[in-house]
């Protein structure tokens, strides 16, 4: 064993630990030592007071775990949460979303929208998240000032919103923004052509040989929906996936989000090219886009991640809420009780999402050398007594509210359930003006 240093930066002492590595293992009474911004080492809470570190926290009634990893959204659609509700997704997009983003997206639209989300995400334990929306320099900048963890995917279209770049323009501007964020330790850069059926061959060519060029991510909405597969198959006469593996897109750095429709030969694709797969359940829910059958995936050995989407088809951006809807969701749809189990749910939200985002080396489980991105989830309330498995506790009653501390790189973003990452007052007041500004320019529209 490596020495410690005599005086840590930090040392976190809590009821249970569940390091997600190795899978299932629960430490009771234990402490978590921190210095320079990575785990240094797991001990039992009597060998940790052998250490002097400059600040220890005692959590007698918590449960720490990796920071969670919210693997799709798009952050600044925070704003337009509760717009257009209760809707399919096309209709939801074409009348609704994208003609509200044509008139009402600007670089301030997503500062705004960014905080907003970034603020809910750390207040519900989410410390690193993906997110493809327009103006990714601005999303980036926003989680850069409250130190969080991002991957931003810069989005190319072919058909886009009036005023959005075209797709060489996106490709242009996203590589630059790659260039600059080249050492930056909390923000990774990746492609984000926005579906099949938006964007051309000639971009997904482009976006492939500069991805394998440059080792870059491509994170995509592939098979939302059945009726995105079968107006492919009617005019093309091919799924889209296997469109995208001719064009030779699939592969382990290929994020593909939602995969709602999959059959044998989806799979066998995926499986082969080890695609990641980005689950959403509650916006696949709530548009009744469809079911990702992820005990099928995982029985396959491919890796599923979790994410919200954004908050205007979801609407919220809990991960823990996500997780149980997820782990629920699994078991109605394979017929299987034991689908999706607490031990590998807690995986999917936080390993998983950490290898989705090629982040595996760096976060994702409590282990000496990782960054540390850890979070307790307080399970001293009414509805969690007793507790007899704690991640099973936090699986099945668990949501933000739980989420008491969370630390990005080792740095405090939540203390004592209070965001200290951003001045929440000010972000609630920057973003309650636009609003009335949106349903009064929607009124005078109609
Ligand atoms: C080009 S930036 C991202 C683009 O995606 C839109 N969007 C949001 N949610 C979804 C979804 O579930 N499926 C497809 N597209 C979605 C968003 O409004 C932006 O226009
Ligand atoms: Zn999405």
């Amino acid at each position: 064993m490596t020495a410690l240093p005599e005086q840590p930066d930090l040392i976190i002492e809590a009821r249970w630990i569940a390091p997600v590595v190795p899978a299932g293992q629960v430490l009771e009474h234990h402490a978590l030592v921190i210095h320079a911004e990575r785990i240094v080492a797991l001990l039992t809470q009597e060998q940790s007071r052998q250490l002097h570190p400059r600040q220890r926290r005692s959590l007698p009634h918590h449960l720490l775990i990796p920071g969670l990893v919210n693997a799709h959204g798009h952050a600044a659609m925070t704003l337009f949460r509760g717009l257009a509700d209760d809707l399919p997704l096309m209709t939801w997009l074409q009348e609704h979303i994208w003609p509200a983003e044509a008139r009402w997206v600007t670089p301030d639209f997503v500062r705004c929208g960014s905080q907003l989300a970034i603020a809910e995400m750390l207040l519900g334990g989410t410390t690193c998240f993906a997110d493809m929306y327009f103006y990714p320099e601005v999303t980036a900048q926003v989680a850069r000032e409250a130190g969080m963890r991002a991957q931003v995917a810069f989005p190319i279209i072919d058909n886009p919103i009036p005023g959005a770049a075209n797709s060489d323009e996106a490709i242009h501007k996203g590589l630059k923004l790659h260039d600059e964020m080249r050492h930056n330790d909390l923000i990774s850069v990746a492609f984000g052509p926005h579906a099949p059926y938006t964007v051309g061959d000639e971009a997904l060519t482009r976006v492939r040989t500069l991805a394998d060029e440059l080792d870059i991510p491509i994170h995509m909405h592939i098979h939302e929906t059945a009726g995105e597969v079968s107006d492919a198959v009617a005019a093309s006469g091919q799924r889209p996936l296997q469109r995208l593996a001719d064009l030779g897109l699939l592969g382990p750095r290929l994020q593909a989000v939602h995969m709602t429709q999959v059959d044998d030969a989806d799979l066998a694709l995926l499986q082969a090219h080890a695609v990641q797969v980005i689950h959403c359940p509650e916006s696949n829910l709530k548009l009744a886009s469809g079911f990702c059958p992820v005990q099928r995936l995982l029985d396959a050995g491919i890796n599923v991640a979790l994410g919200t989407d954004g908050a205007a088809s979801n609407n919220d951006l809990d991960l823990l809420g996500e997780l149980r809807t997820a782990a629920l969701l699994a078991k109605a749809c394979s017929g299987q009780p034991t689908a999706l189990d607490a031990d590998t749910a807690l995986h999917m939200a936080t390993l998983g999402g950490a290898q989705a985002l090629g982040l595996s080396e760096q976060i994702g489980s409590l282990e000496a050398g990782k960054a540390a991105d850890v979070i307790a989830v307080d399970l001293s309330g009414v509805a969690q007594q007793p507790v007899y498995h704690p991640v099973s506790q936090l699986l099945y009653t668990g949501s933000a509210a739980l989420v008491s501390d969370v630390w990005v790189a080792g740095r405090e973003k939540v203390r004592d359930r209070q965001l200290i990452a951003l001045p929440l007052e000010r972000v609630l007041n920057e973003a309650s003006v636009w609003a009335p500004q949106i349903l009064q320019g929607d009124s005078h529209e109609s």
